[in-house]
């Protein structure tokens, strides 16, 4: 019999999360039937869409959600070979079961050389989140200005990369000196600090004295406010994500968005990966060829120790994490 250890939403996060909102929990899991499979986790993804999704799709007492990669540790099913590695969807525990229907396996190219984790970041999600939000929503074109904020983070650092590929000027922000070093060494063209930076509308307006045409929109709040003034005619925004409000107890008032939007005839779509979960496998190529190309170069923050969970995910959210926040089990 395998007991499962899992960390469970004890308390609904109110403000920014603690560690005494979560509780370790042991699970008995039965043993298998025809057609199942036993798994262990090997790398678990810390992500901040957990912090919105946790008050929307969860109750107290249920399993964190969130994705792993995986091992096969046991196999009643065909389909699936004991020691093969895949991605799951059950969330922040060491072991599960499943019927094989919601797993993903790796691309069939990935090299020995290459760290599996990589498919909860770089060539996974948060790549794809990268990838589609570029082409499909801010439909970069070369020689356009890209400007993107949690840049060094999971989502932001192939955001910039790809800019780059696709023949864009990048503009990066991101929350130390260390990953604005970090944004340079990956060829952004402009990066700075906005925690430091004395005005962030003069540092954007430096970097790029004719504005930009692309805003790749992780961070919303204050600077999306801020930066949206600094879009050329016709610019595109790709709202992806909005974690400088992910905590706020009481919602964020203006500015408002219609002025620009209007004089500036911009346009500004919201948008999920999960839209393009038809061209996953088209997108997951493209990212692991680069990659494997020495194209595109990643860093993932690895906290050890499944015990750690909480606080890797906190620490994500503080900041803490160059590249993608990933938990080794
Ligand atoms: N729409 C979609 O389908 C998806 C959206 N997302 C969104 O993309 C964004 C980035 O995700 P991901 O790359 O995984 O995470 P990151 O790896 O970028 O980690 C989060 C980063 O956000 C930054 N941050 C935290 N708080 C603030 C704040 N108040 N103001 C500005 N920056 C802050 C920190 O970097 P720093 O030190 O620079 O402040 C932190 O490292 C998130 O908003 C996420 O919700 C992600 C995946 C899919
Ligand atoms: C199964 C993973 C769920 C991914 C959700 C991605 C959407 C993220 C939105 C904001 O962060």
């Amino acid at each position: 019999m395998v007991i499962a250890k899992a960390w469970v939403l004890k308390k609904h996060f109110d403000g920014f999360p603690k560690t005494s909102d979560f509780d370790l929990k042991t699970i008995e899991l039965p043993n298998l039937k025809d057609g199942e499979l036993l798994l262990e986790s090997v790398f678990l993804s810390v992500d901040p869409y957990m912090r919105p999704y946790s008050q929307w799709q969860m109750k107290e007492g249920d399993i964190m959600i969130g994705t792993q990669v995986a091992r096969i540790v046991e196999s009643k099913n065909p389909a699936f070979t004991v020691g093969a590695f895949v991605v799951g969807n059950k969330g922040w525990t060491t072991h599960f079961i499943s019927d094989g229907k919601d797993l993903q396996h790796l691309p069939s190219s990935w090299p020995e050389s290459l760290p599996k984790s990589l498919a909860l970041g770089t060539v996974g999600m948060p790549g794809l989140t990268a990838y589609f939000g570029l082409l499909e929503v801010c439909k970069m074109k070369p020689g356009e200005t890209v400007l993107v904020n949690a840049a060094a983070g999971a989502v932001g650092s192939v955001v910039g990369q790809l800019a780059k590929i696709g023949g864009c000027k990048v503009v990066g922000c991101a929350g130390s000196d260390d990953k604005v070093t970090y944004l340079k060494k990956l060829g952004f063209d402009e990066a700075f600090n906005y925690k430091t930076v004395k005005s962030l509308d003069e540092a954007l307006r430096k970097a790029s004295p004719d504005g930009y045409d692309c805003f790749f929109d992780n961070v919303g709040g204050e600077f999306a406010s801020v930066a949206i003034n600094q879009m050329k005619k016709y610019g595109r925004i790709a709202i992806c994500g909005a974690i400088s409000q992910y905590n706020d107890s009481v919602p964020q008032k203006g500015p408002y968005v219609q002025f620009p939007m209007i004089f500036k005839e911009l346009q500004m779509e919201g948008f999920l990966v999960s839209r393009w979960n038809d061209r996953r496998k088209e997108g997951l190529q493209a990212l692991l060829k680069w990659v494997v190309e020495g194209k595109v170069k990643y860093h993932e923050q690895v906290t050890e120790g499944f015990e750690n969970m909480p606080m890797a995910f906190i620490g994500m959210l503080k900041g803490e994490n160059l590249g993608k926040a990933i938990v080794k089990v």
